[in-house]
């Protein structure tokens, strides 16, 4: 059997998988079956040796056959097992007598029992039901025993086949008494059962033959088999030498992974030394590039120092050449004002007088012909035409005579000259005629004496303006002032500000710093002092800054840019000085509108353009536009490199026709920037405000034009980032206000040391963008340092002087002022 399991279904599943392999289909009922014909002799033998002796029996007819034993099945039932599981050919063999007996007498029970509708009896019928044998040995039909008992007959049977033999032999007695009657019945059903039976036995032949065909099968399997497993030992074979080799490649592996580990740990350190030695490098580099850079900034420094110094020098041997040539060119011109001046005043008294004594002698003549012209009224009436003519010459006359304060005299003289010839006109019309045209010529002389005054006017006109600008220029186009607010009266501990020049052109400042201990443990305070264009102290007023400033407001009239800035902490007075009610931006604009309204005289007329812009947080915004457009409406900022000028877009820029225009800016202005101011904190101190006046001029006479713009700048408080303690929004608001402080510095720096045409960095911040043409070139620039005069503010009005300082000493335009220093106690910090 174990064999049988192990048979592969074909061969080729044998070879790959031993485990899978399959019984053939006839093998199983091969193996019952031969068990079973096995059993079936072992039972037939058994059942005989183990057979009893028969009992005595009275009652048991001599002539009837002993049943072989009650134990034997009949031979029904074996038929049934026969059909399930045929037996071996070798225990094929006829049925002995005994055998056949006790199946008549097994049959013929049963059909007893039939008879009586018994059901414990089996039945022949049933126990071959199921197969070939069940047709032939149905019960007939007369029998009509119901198929449910034979069922459970056939079921009992089993049993009953262990009935003692006392019953038995009791039930073959009732037997006999019909056995007579139904012996040829049972001689015909034996007859068809030995029929039966040898159908069976032929195809338990069929049977055996099979089961040598499987034999043979199962040989061969066997072989298979053996061949299978000597496969599987040469595979075992293989498989051993694999894993072998499996192992020799581990260990070649481990000792690979090794290696490579190492070599990893050597590149390791390798790279580590090599980055080392390159940061060893690299810092030599940069101490050497740092030693180098100092060297070559100190070399510059020198050779600036004394290029500076040189170009100092001449400055100074030209500005005496200048201030020689200019004080005889004044004295000169000053000489030959008062010559002129003399010469027609002296003509004018003449005139006057002449006139006024011809006047006087036509008042009395005029009183005595009054009535004699009555007289004449007839004749006058031919010359009322001519009179009327001369009528309006008079009045023209009298025009022209007014802009050279004569005319009265000539309106008188007129009147005198009418009388005069009304006079000729009574007495001879040639006289009349010689006198009035003398007096036509003496009135055209008088014209033309007044013109050449005013065209002499305008050339000194001219000549001032140009003299102004070029001491403007001498005195340097870049200038810082210096101002100090009073301390309020809620403000306690004032820093120590002194003005050493207290005079009335203070130019000095002077500042006594913080306590610091020496290395040495002593108490030192180091004084700091500053110089400058001019310093305005705690009482100053805004007039007397703005006297400062004047000329420089005036020269935007003239057609120069220029920028006006107040540049200190938040509090310093930046606001004051230039917006408040008096500040600079009202008087400023309040100067332009008389000096435009003088100039009228001479022939020129000005449009004046007002635009407030705010710069906050590196964005543009209009204070003249609508409250609820700032910090949406996108301003925009546009040059025009050609023409040098800035244009506004996006915003709105107001007419100044009238100086109250002026004080609608500033109060618009104000308003937006309240608003603004409740949506960020302190706004105002943190944003640019930037006023800007556009002039344009043109002379209808001369036909010149000029094109001036004044920028007044209010920056944003300087104070430091580390000193705002600012964190994020406010953070950013201080970076982008140190951000274009600090740009419009290294703008004025660039100016001051790029030669022209050089890069200025205007486009790195918007301040210093907005201001392009207003910085730098054809333009002036002034700036405000506005200081606190607090001890809690010191170190920040330190910075901005400081700052100051750097700026003033920056060259732009043809000259420069000289810094002083002033140095008082020990630790003294030079001042740049
Ligand atoms: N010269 C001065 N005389 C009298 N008061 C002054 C003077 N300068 C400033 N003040 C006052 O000091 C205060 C602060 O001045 P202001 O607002 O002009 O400072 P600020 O530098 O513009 O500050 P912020 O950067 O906040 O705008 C204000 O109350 C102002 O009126």
């Amino acid at each position: 059997m174990d064999y049988i399991k192990a048979e592969p279904a074909n061969e080729n599943e044998g070879f790959s998988k031993p485990s899978g392999l399959k019984m053939p289909t006839q093998l199983p009922k091969f193996a019952s079956q031969t068990r079973a014909l096995g059993e079936l002799q072992d039972s037939s033998m058994n059942a005989r040796s183990a057979m009893p002796p028969p009992p005595s029996n009275k009652h048991k007819p001599s002539g009837l056959p002993e049943p072989a034993t009650k134990q034997r099945k009949t031979l029904a039932e074996r038929v049934g097992e026969y059909a399930r599981k045929p037996a071996a050919p070798a225990n094929l063999r006829p049925l002995p007598n005994g055998v056949k007996d006790t199946i008549l007498r097994g049959h013929a029970a049963s059909t007893s029992r039939i008879g009586q509708n018994k059901p414990t009896r089996p039945n022949l019928a049933a126990s071959v039901s199921g197969n070939s044998v069940s047709t032939v040995t149905r019960v007939p039909s007369t029998t009509a025993r119901p198929k449910s008992a034979m069922g459970h007959g056939r079921s009992k049977s089993h049993h009953q086949g262990m009935r003692p033999a006392t019953a038995m032999r009791q039930r073959e007695e009732d037997f006999e008494d019909d056995s007579l009657e139904r012996k040829d019945f049972y001689d015909d059903r034996v007859e068809a059962i030995e029929r039966d039976f040898r159908v069976f036995k032929e195809q338990m032949l069929g049977e055996v033959q099979k089961t040598t065909d499987y034999k043979d099968t199962i040989q061969q399997l066997q072989g298979r088999v053996t061949e299978l497993e000597s496969i599987r030992a040469r595979l075992e074979t293989v498989n051993k030498g694999l894993e072998s080799d499996l192992k020799d490649t581990q260990s070649c592996f481990t000792t690979v992974k090794m290696e490579l580990e190492m070599t990893q740990r050597n590149h390791t350190f390798e790279t580590d030394d090599l980055r080392r030695k390159l940061r060893n490098d690299v810092e030599d580099m940069e101490f050497r590039h740092e030693k180098d850079t100092k060297r070559m900034l100190k070399d510059k420094e020198e050779s600036e120092e004394k290029i500076r110094k040189d170009f100092e020098g001449r400055i100074d041997k030209l500005l005496r050449e200048h201030g020689a040539e200019l004080a005889e060119l004044r004295k000169k011109v000053d000489a030959d004002s008062e010559a002129e001046r003399s010469r027609r005043s002296q003509e004018a008294q003449a005139v006057e007088a002449d006139y006024a004594s011809r006047l006087r002698m036509a008042a009395v003549d005029a009183d005595v012909k009054q009535r004699e012209i009555q007289l004449v009224q007839g004749e006058l009436i031919n010359v009322k035409a001519e009179l009327d003519r001369e009528r309006h010459l008079r009045t023209g006359l009298q025009g022209q005579l007014t802009e050279v304060n004569t005319s009265n005299l000539t309106l008188d003289s007129a009147n005198k000259a009418m009388k005069e010839k009304i006079d000729f006109l009574e007495s001879d019309s040639q006289a009349q005629s010689s006198a009035f045209n003398e007096l036509h010529r003496r009135m055209q002389d008088a014209i033309e004496a007044a013109e050449r005054a005013h065209e002499k006017l305008r050339q000194e006109e001219t000549l001032r303006r140009k003299l102004f600008n070029q001491v403007q220029e001498l005195k340097g186009n870049i200038r810082v002032m210096c101002r100090v607010r009073p301390t309020h009266a809620e403000e306690s501990d004032p820093a120590s500000i002194s003005f050493p020049d207290n005079d009335t052109d203070s130019k000095e400042v002077a500042v006594l710093g913080p306590n610091r201990q020496s290395a040495m443990g002593k108490d030192t305070t180091a004084a700091y002092a500053y110089s400058f264009d001019r310093v305005f102290g705690p009482t100053s007023q805004n007039g007397e800054v703005f006297e400062e400033i004047s000329q420089l407001v005036q020269s935007a009239l003239d057609g120069y840019n220029v920028c006006i800035f107040c540049y200190g902490q938040t509090g310093s007075g930046k606001t004051y000085t230039m917006s408040s009610l008096d500040g600079m931006i009202p008087r400023a604009t309040a100067q332009i509108y008389a000096e435009a309204q003088r100039l009228e005289e001479k022939g020129w007329r000005y449009t004046m353009q007002g635009s407030f812009i705010e710069v906050y947080n590196e964005t543009y915004n209009d204070l003249l536009g609508r409250s609820e457009d700032l910090d949406k409406k996108k301003v925009e900022v546009r040059h025009d490199t050609a023409k040098k000028q800035t244009y506004l877009e996006n915003t709105v820029s107001v007419e100044l026709d009238g100086p109250e225009r002026v004080d609608e800016i500033l109060e618009t202005a104000s308003k937006n920037r309240t608003v603004a101011a409740t949506k960020a904190n302190m706004r105002s101190s943190r944003s640019h405000s930037v006023f800007i006046l556009k002039l344009v001029g043109t002379n209808e006479i001369t036909g010149e034009k000029s094109e001036g713009t004044l920028n007044l700048v209010d920056l944003a408080g300087s104070e430091r980032l580390e000193h705002s303690k600012a964190e994020g929004a406010r953070l950013k608001e201080t970076q982008n206000i140190n951000k274009s402080l600090s740009c419009l510095g290294d703008v004025i720096n660039a100016l001051g040391s790029s030669k022209e045409g050089g890069h200025i960095p205007y486009r790195n911040s918007k301040l210093t963008y907005l201001l392009q043409y207003s910085l730098g070139g054809n333009s002036k620039t002034l700036m405000f340092v506005m200081v606190s005069p607090l001890q809690a503010h010191l170190q920040e009005t330190i910075t901005s002087l400081k700052f100051a300082t750097k700026v003033h000493n920056t060259h732009i335009g043809t000259a420069k002022k000289q810094t002083k220093t002033l140095v008082k106690k020990e630790d003294r910090e030079p001042v740049a």
